[in-house]
């Protein structure tokens, strides 16, 4: 896959025609998978090349500071991996700046889609574009030039809209299992181990200190059965992970977060290794304990839980 940062749009001109999917596709979820898919099928038949187009930083930086968004389900590298892994071709970075933000509907179509090669475009129902996100799919379809335009249909699970926003509050509900069943995957988060405290290992149980690399969306505090793949090997592991402060030795307003994971039947040395940390179900709320014996005993809990719930997982 080819990624080109569009900071001038003339830099994107220089390839064959493509099918064009368009949107922010914060989580790639099964809604965005739907748009995507729809414009893997129409290249294949109409025999182009196939492109994705997507915006940095959300929107939301730029028009509405209140609510800005900064933190994400699938940070821009973690899309660029999906993507190049579903077969795109093309994909295109357009900086969302103020400048950006404020070009009419009619430029945006000439630029970034008429003048790019672009003979058909796909996009979800609510896609937006242009000056005010005047531009919708109606707009589109009555105002494109030289491509065709296809709209991708809501897509619920039991009658409810798949969307990013959910999936963020459930995650931060701690309601994994909702979040994963939109996402159409585990949520994942992608980091490299670092020093901890090194208490884990005098207390039985030696935990990966996993610094996430980009501005990932943090699940709610506590305790969860996860699985870890280490990169460089591809090898998953099952374990129980904390995210939190770790209260029982730290004043929680004086501490930053961190994600430690304790893998089951390991115990090789991984600092410094890239790791994938996927989040399966949540076990319960981090506690501050009265001492070492009362969190090593919740530990050993905790770890059977997790033993249990990734029991059916490979
Ligand atoms: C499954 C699991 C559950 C944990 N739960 C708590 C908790 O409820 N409260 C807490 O203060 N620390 C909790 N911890 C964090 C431990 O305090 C931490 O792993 C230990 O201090 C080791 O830290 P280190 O890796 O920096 O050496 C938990 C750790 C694990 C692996
Ligand atoms: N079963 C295991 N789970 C997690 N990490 C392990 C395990 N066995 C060995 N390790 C290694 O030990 C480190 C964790 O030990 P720990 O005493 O908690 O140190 P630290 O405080 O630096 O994380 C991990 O970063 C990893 O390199």
């Amino acid at each position: 896959m080819e990624t080109l940062v569009i900071n001038r749009v003339e830099e994107m001109y220089h390839h064959p025609d493509i099918a064009l999917a368009i949107g922010f596709f914060d989580g790639v979820h099964q809604g965005h998978l739907a748009v995507i898919n729809q414009m893997l099928e129409i290249a294949e038949n109409k025999n182009l090349k196939k492109a994705v187009m997507t915006f940095d930083p959300h929107p939301s930086v730029v028009l509405n500071p209140e609510k800005k968004r900064t933190d994400y389900l699938t940070p821009l590298n973690e899309k660029k991996r999906i993507f190049s892994a579903l077969g795109v071709d093309y994909l295109f970075i357009v900086p969302f700046t103020s400048r950006f933000a404020a070009m009419s509907e009619k430029d945006f179509i000439r630029d970034y889609l008429t003048n790019n090669h672009v003979k058909e475009v796909i996009a979800g129902f609510d896609f937006t574009y242009g000056k005010f996100g005047k531009g919708n799919m109606l707009k589109l379809a009555e105002d494109c030039q030289g491509f065709n335009v296809t709209t991708v249909s809501k897509k619920a699970i039991n009658e409810e809209k798949v969307s990013t926003t959910d999936i963020r509050e459930q995650l931060k509900a701690g309601h994994i299992k909702r979040a994963n069943e939109q996402l159409g995957r585990p949520y994942k988060i992608a980091g490299i181990v670092v020093q901890g405290e090194k208490r884990g290992r005098t207390i039985g149980f030696p935990t990966a200190n996993v610094m996430p690399d980009e501005d990932y969306v943090l699940p709610k505090l506590g305790v969860y059965a996860v699985t870890l793949k280490q990169n460089s090997t591809e090898e998953v592991y099952k374990g129980v992970c904390n995210i939190g402060y770790k209260p029982t030795f730290h004043d929680p307003s004086k501490s930053a977060v961190s994600i430690e994971v304790h893998i089951f039947d390991f115990s090789d040395s991984i600092y410094g290794e890239r790791v994938e940390v996927y989040w399966h179900e949540f076990l319960r709320p981090e506690q501050k304990f009265s001492g070492i014996d009362a969190l090593i005993a919740q530990i050993n809990q905790d770890k059977e839980q997790a033993v249990q719930i990734l029991r059916d997982i490979k």
